[in-house]
């Protein structure tokens, strides 16, 4: 089947699945008409000193699609391939994804346009604060929270917060208006775990529907980041061996297992899988997609998987930690090969609930411990994973399943406010 630019346009994606979904329902028009569209596109320019002295502008969005249920939630990403419509599919599977896990929130998306590894560290602060400083009309704790997402993190979190305290806060600090900010400065425990483990969790549940342990199952995992790099550690810790791994610069291999903690500390230390003397084979980036396994996790980038290499995986699962991993003509070709995919709105919604535990944290300045927060996020996932499971087997995919569930919680409130 051939691609075409319209199946890796990632917001005509978010929105052939929804209509889907809806089609599915058998919904309202109006349903589809509300949700197929943002509410909100904000563009703003970023003026940054550069350390020579010179400025310069950089562009970046704050998407709000839906804020029927509560207020809009979602990261941001600094990333040179930003574009608009690629924040709008983000903010639109981030409403989908908060439906998923019932959270009182809508979904919304930010971005820059930028590649973070040519700043220097105070370059990326001024960044960072400009960019918080340009979208601080339109968010808020009760409005929209902003958290991290590919090449943010706590530490830009902290600064963002700082920067909209100031010129909101007038003398307070306003703690939950991001999420994600470390555990030393209003963070939640196990956020910056949650969407590698919920991943991970994820994996397990569909094993288990599929009446098989964990324990023998093959890994492998594409991204080696903050979603990758735990997912590939949960998974080990729950019983299956991660023979791959990947990142822009090669693809790792050890038929017995990596030693995922190893490997992280290596990361760190070298800021890529590169080089790391605990694999068996370095191969190209590419042949992640073409190792033997039983669970595939993409946790990456959107259109990592397409009709290219969609052939090449000969997994029993794929796992979704990255949005938008898998294009529909691929998704057609794996499903037809009796590939069991949890998709991406339930497999990496990890992040975004452990995130609502640190907003509602932050809200009354009680904290819980480690184990509360994953506990708490366990018990979230594996019922949503169950009730989407009861959709599916009356004869949709998982996905489809998803969107279904999913779109009733937002539907609901949009009819009781009267938006249609
Ligand atoms: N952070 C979060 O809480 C959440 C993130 N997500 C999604 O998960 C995905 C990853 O996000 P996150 O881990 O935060 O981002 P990070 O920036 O921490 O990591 C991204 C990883 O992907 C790697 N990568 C990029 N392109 C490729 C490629 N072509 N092949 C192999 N590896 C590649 C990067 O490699 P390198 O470092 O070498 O550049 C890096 O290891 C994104 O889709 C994001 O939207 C979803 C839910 C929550
Ligand atoms: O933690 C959050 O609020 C959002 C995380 C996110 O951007 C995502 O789930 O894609």
């Amino acid at each position: 089947m051939p691609t075409n630019e319209k199946e890796r346009n990632p917001f005509k994606i978010a929105q052939m699945q929804l209509k889907a979904a809806c089609d599915a329902l058998g919904e309202d028009e109006s349903v589809y008409l509300l949700l197929s569209e943002p509410e909100r596109v904000l563009k703003v320019s970023i003026p940054v000193k550069m350390d020579d002295g010179s400025s310069k502008m950089f562009t970046g969005y704050r998407v709000q699609h839906n804020d029927a249920p509560g207020p809009c939630k979602g990261g941001v990403r600094f990333h040179p391939n930003v574009t608009e419509d690629e924040v709008k599919a983000l903010a639109t599977w981030m409403t989908f994804k908060c439906g998923v896990m019932n959270l009182p929130y809508g979904g919304a998306k930010g971005g820059v346009v930028v590649d973070p590894n040519e700043l220097s560290q105070g370059e990326l602060e001024r960044l960072a604060r400009g960019y918080a400083k340009a979208i601080t009309p339109i968010i808020g704790e009760r409005r929209d929270i902003p958290a991290p997402d590919v090449n943010t993190n706590g530490q830009i979190m902290v600064w963002m917060t700082d920067e909209y305290s100031k010129l909101r806060g007038v003398g307070q600090t306003l703690m939950a208006t991001f999420t994600g900010k470390p555990v030393e400065f209003g963070g939640c425990h196990a956020r910056r775990e949650a969407t590698g483990y919920g991943v991970a969790l994820m994996a397990k549940e569909a094993v288990k529907y599929k009446g098989l342990e964990m324990k023998g199952q093959r890994s492998v995992v594409q991204g080696f980041g903050n979603v990758g790099s735990y997912a590939a550690l949960y998974l080990e810790e729950l019983g299956s061996k991660v023979i791959a791994v990947s990142d822009v610069n090669c693809c790792l291999y050890h038929p017995d297992g990596l030693d995922i903690k190893a490997l992280m500390k290596h990361t760190e230390q070298n800021k890529t899988i590169k080089g790391f003397a605990g694999a068996a084979k370095e191969m190209d980036r590419e042949d992640v997609f073409k190792v033997e396994c039983d669970i595939f996790a993409p946790c990456a980038l959107e259109n990592a998987i397409t009709v290219d290499n969609a052939d090449d995986i000969k997994a029993k699962i794929i796992c979704e930690g990255a949005n938008g991993p898998t294009t529909p003509a691929a998704e057609k070709v794996l499903l037809d090969k009796g590939i069991f995919i949890v998709p991406d709105i339930l497999a990496n919604a990890g992040g975004v609930t452990v995130s609502y535990f640190e907003w509602v944290q932050n809200l009354h300045s009680f904290y819980w411990t480690f184990d509360e927060v994953q506990q708490k996020q366990e018990a979230k996932m594996i019922d949503s994973f169950n009730q989407i499971v009861e959709i599916m087997e009356k004869g949709y995919d998982m996905r489809t399943a998803a969107y279904m569930f999913s779109i009733k919680r937002i539907a609901t409130p949009m009819r009781l406010r009267g938006w249609f």
